[in-house]
């Protein structure tokens, strides 16, 4: 019966633990360039003892960023900031994963403490946002995007290969597709946001084909000993949850002949009218069953938090890793401290040395 603690090895990787720090924004990029911040924030993370760290939503092209502050990966410049994190990652002892993403609808935006709304349409900071009809979110993002021609889609996938190279040859070993939370990918899929009566609407078949494309494409460009996974929107929490979540499984398995490694199961976050039944580990049921259905071996998120908790989810065999975001925020030593509650035996070394050495024999207050 595996723990949070045992190891996981997926194609030529090995995580040291189910423990993975999912991405987070953090919005401070410049031109989509990292910076000192992302330096110290994900080598911090790494040194806590995960065995995956996620580098935040990475924009595959400009108008794909949520925020001006977004991470990209669209020119060499913003690859090769990215090079030292990977490395730091890893000589922290995780695994450096990284999350490409485009945000379609929901682009042009100001930072969550700025406003997280569009940005006005006369403040020059903004763009022109795209998506699959020209049908706006919504809400805090009212702003209608442009419908994207079959160019437009053509050149989005090539965006998202292109960044997987970058990703590739930066040194991730890693790589999460953004297909969820609303944006590009998500947008596609969802019929509130995809009414187009080409190739790329109307069907599951054909809403999921941006996303299968982009999955084929990339996947071709992947290195089969490096895994390559996806986050998906799998549940709308819109009334239609049992049938939007059979689509989303028939999807995940298409996913795996077509070579996904792995499925991060998120929310959709297609609509503003949703109900979102927040709760400890909720999204953990239906990450189990999309598991049990697809295949394929699966993370969620959300209201993960207690060391008990996430280690129950790993021992049941509900996930194969679970994804943290806010218990990092608060704690980047949190698999130290989850292995101290766990009663793991030599739980200082799941530190650095350096920490470890000291801590082995601390008694705190
Ligand atoms: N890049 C992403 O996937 C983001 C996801 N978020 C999670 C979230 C969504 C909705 C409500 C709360 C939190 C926040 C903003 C960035």
């Amino acid at each position: 019966m595996p723990d949070l603690f045992t190891p996981y090895t997926l194609k030529g990787r090995t995580l040291r633990n189910r423990i993975a720090v999912s991405p987070m924004c953090q919005y401070l990029a410049v031109d989509g360039v990292a910076g000192d911040w992302h330096n110290v924030h994900y080598a911090s993370l790494a040194r806590g003892g995960s065995g995956l760290v996620v580098v935040e939503a990475t924009a595959v092209s400009p108008e794909g960023r949520i925020t001006p502050g977004c991470l990209g990966l669209w020119n060499d410049a913003q690859a090769e900031a990215l090079r030292p994190i990977a490395r730091a990652i890893q000589d922290a002892g995780a695994v450096p994963g990284i999350q490409i993403a485009h945000a379609g609808r929901k682009a042009s935006a100001n930072r969550p403490w700025e406003g997280d709304d569009h940005i006005a349409p006369d403040d020059p900071r903004g763009w022109e946002t795209i998506s699959p009809s020209a049908i706006p979110f919504g809400a805090n993002l009212p702003k209608v995007p442009r419908a994207m021609t079959p160019e437009d889609i053509t050149r989005v996938r090539q965006d998202f290969v292109a960044s997987a190279i970058r990703a590739r040859d930066a040194g991730f070993g890693w790589l999460m597709l953004h297909f969820a939370h609303g944006y590009l990918g998500q947008s596609f899929l969802s019929p509130y946001s995809n009414q187009r009566t080409d190739l790329y609407g109307g069907s599951l078949e054909n809403r999921a084909r941006f996303l299968l494309e982009t999955l084929s494409e990339v996947r071709a460009v992947w290195p089969e000993d490096r895994p390559l996974s996806a986050r998906l929107g799998m549940i709308e929490f819109d009334g239609h949850d049992e049938e939007t979540l059979e689509d989303a499984i028939t999807l995940a398995r298409h996913f795996r002949t077509l070579g996904l490694d792995f499925l991060d199961v998120s929310i959709g976050f297609s609509t503003p009218e949703a109900k979102i039944p927040w709760g400890p580990a909720f999204m953990a049921p239906i990450a189990a069953r999309v598991r049990r259905e697809s295949g394929l071996p699966v993370a969620t998120s959300w209201y993960i938090s207690k060391p008990e908790q996430a280690n129950s989810l790993i021992a049941d065999e509900s996930l194969d890793l679970v994804m943290l975001g806010r218990p990092f925020l608060e704690n980047p030593h949190w698999p130290y401290a989850a292995a101290r509650a766990l009663g793991r035996p030599d739980a200082a070394h799941v530190l650095p040395e350096p920490y470890a050495h000291w801590l082995a024999r601390y008694r705190s207050g």
